[in-house]
């Protein structure tokens, strides 16, 4: 599917200009596809989809690994603005029977500070899960606060906030189909 890709964009009071386009997204989320099919095509994993930001990228990879397997949400939120809160909040938890004994695969859309990943994964270890792979669309190394398990990345990415194919900034953008990244000249 072609979409349209706009160039520099304003959300609320900020400027983003393009930085990942939508066919440079989908070719590495195909690829990110065939390594989960690789390393679990012989089961049917269980997928986690961190909500809101990953909904995009979860529907985009699942469809690609050509997995089968259940497909469950949970949601947690610490982000004002461009700036993390520091405090995770769960608002969605996990159905137990889609992690207990399973293969999780858990999809997010951004590892930044590393906080949402060393607040949750303690909570989805105590469902007792036969194994936990942890898939992020964006990785910023350098913004990272905290070590927290990581499997495969689809972007290592500079420490600058993005929005689009499903990341927001403060409600916004979320429907973008090519990622942006706050320009620093507005
Ligand atoms: O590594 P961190 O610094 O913790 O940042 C990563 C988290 O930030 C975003 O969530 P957010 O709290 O903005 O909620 P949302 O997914 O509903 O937008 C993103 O979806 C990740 O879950
Ligand atoms: N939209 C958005 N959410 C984030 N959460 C953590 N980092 C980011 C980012 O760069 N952009």
């Amino acid at each position: 599917m072609a979409y349209a890709n706009p160039a520099r964009i304003k959300l609320h009071e900020h400027q983003f200009v393009p930085f990942l386009t939508p066919t440079e997204i989908q070719l590495r989320v195909v690829e990110l596809g065939q390594e989960l099919a690789l390393s679990h095509g012989s089961g049917k994993p269980s997928f986690l989809v961190m909500l809101k930001g990953a909904f995009i990228f979860a529907a985009d990879l699942i469809r690609a690994s050509g997995l089968g397997g259940e497909i469950g949400f949970v949601r947690t939120q610490s982000y004002k603005g461009t700036e993390t809160s520091g405090e995770v909040r769960m608002h969605i938890a996990p159905e137990p029977e889609l992690v207990t004994d399973q293969d999780v695969i858990l999809i997010e859309d951004i590892i930044d500070s590393g906080n949402t990943m060393q607040a949750f994964l303690p909570i989805l270890a105590a469902l007792k899960p036969r194994s936990v792979t942890v898939v992020t669309l964006l990785h910023k190394p350098e913004a990272q606060q905290v070590d927290v398990q990581l499997d495969l990345a689809g972007f290592v990415i500079p420490p600058k906030f993005v929005v689009g194919y499903g990341l927001d900034y403060d409600g916004l953008g979320r429907q973008l189909p090519g990622i942006y990244q706050l320009a620093e000249d507005y």
